[in-house]
């Protein structure tokens, strides 16, 4: 049986991996670690995961991912996202597995109005966007045969993101003003973690950067606006500009990425972000979450 890694398998990412996990179960072998037993900036812990569990394919679905955190924790976020991941891609290839490591559409600077191409210039303008275009660099410098996807907007039913954010203040709020001039595309991350396996099941593997999300575009308010329609808020939305929602980092004004390579190569079709939400939205409905 294939034996496969998963680094970071408390994230959102990691707990949708979980949850798909039992459907290969005839399959593949999975471990997943958190990062108190495998923490990716420890090079002695990743060396011996690697010679006991001897994995097959190694998922990363670890990352620093406090967008505005990382302005502060400028070497913490290059150490966990840039160096480690040149480091992980290079046992890998030493080790003979295949390497699925996640990146972000926050790489591009977000000021175009065509949807980015994987080999399109990136120039991010945050030290999160910075410190995970080192790490893609890096794999691709130390192993070639690495793929990795680039998503967007990351949400699911596990732990935190946007669309939770949003139905938390929904409960406490009576009016809220969300970004309306930032786009991007959504992702559900069980859709992500579906695309992963899909491609760790795929006959003829080919690598390099992939981006992956659901689709079409969308804006922050209205993405929130859906959030709120399908969970039956009254709350009061209102569309406001990016100034007036100041943070410490900048976000690209329009990240949205073509999906044109991946349903090529790898015959993965995007869905539709509203469908997806929908989705997420009746879990959490059921669960209380
Ligand atoms: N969230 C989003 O909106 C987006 C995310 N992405 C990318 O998708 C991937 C998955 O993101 P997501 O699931 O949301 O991330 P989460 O923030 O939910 O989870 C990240 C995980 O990484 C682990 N981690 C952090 N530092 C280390 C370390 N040094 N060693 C090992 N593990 C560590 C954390 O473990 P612990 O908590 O135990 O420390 C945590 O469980 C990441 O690569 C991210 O950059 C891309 C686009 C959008
Ligand atoms: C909470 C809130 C946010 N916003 C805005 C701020 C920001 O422009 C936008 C999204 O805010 P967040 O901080 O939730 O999302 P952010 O952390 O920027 O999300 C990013 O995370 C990283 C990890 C990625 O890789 C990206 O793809 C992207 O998903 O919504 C409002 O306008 N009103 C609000 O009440």
């Amino acid at each position: 049986m294939r034996r496969i890694l998963v680094i970071g398998g408390n994230g959102q990412l990691g707990h949708c991996l979980q949850k798909l996990a039992p459907k290969y179960h005839d399959l593949y072998d999975f471990n997943f670690t958190g990062s108190s037993v495998l923490d990716i900036t420890n090079d002695e812990q990743v060396d011996t995961v690697f010679a006991e569990y001897r994995p097959d394919f190694v998922i990363n679905a670890s990352a620093y991912t406090a967008v505005d955190l990382a302005e502060k924790e400028v070497e913490k976020a290059f150490a966990v996202n840039g160096d480690a991941v040149g480091n992980l891609a290079q046992v890998c290839k030493d080790n003979n597995a295949i390497l699925i490591h996640v990146s972000t559409d926050y790489v591009f600077d977000g000021e175009t109005n065509l949807s980015y191409s994987e080999d399109d210039f990136t120039n991010p303008i945050g030290v999160y966007g910075a410190s995970k275009r080192k790490g893609e660099e890096l794999a691709l410098e130390n192993n070639p045969e690495t793929v990795i996807l680039r998503t967007s907007w990351l949400y699911s039913e596990f732990n935190k993101n946007f669309v939770k954010t949003m139905l938390h203040l929904f409960e406490i709020k009576d009016e809220l003003g969300i970004v309306g001039d930032q786009f991007g595309q959504p992702t559900n991350a069980n859709d992500l973690a579906e695309a992963i396996m899909e491609i760790i099941g795929a006959e003829k593997k080919t690598f390099g950067i992939y981006h992956f999300s659901n689709y079409p575009e969308t804006t922050w308010f209205d993405f929130a606006s859906k959030i709120k329609e399908f969970s039956d808020s009254s709350v009061q939305l209102k569309a406001i500009t990016t100034e007036e929602f100041p943070t410490p980092a900048k976000r690209p004004k329009r990240s949205t990425m073509s999906l044109d390579k991946i349903e090529k190569d790898y015959h993965i079709e995007p869905k539709h972000w509203e469908n997806s939400l929908r989705d997420c939205i009746e879990i959490l409905k059921l669960t209380n979450a």
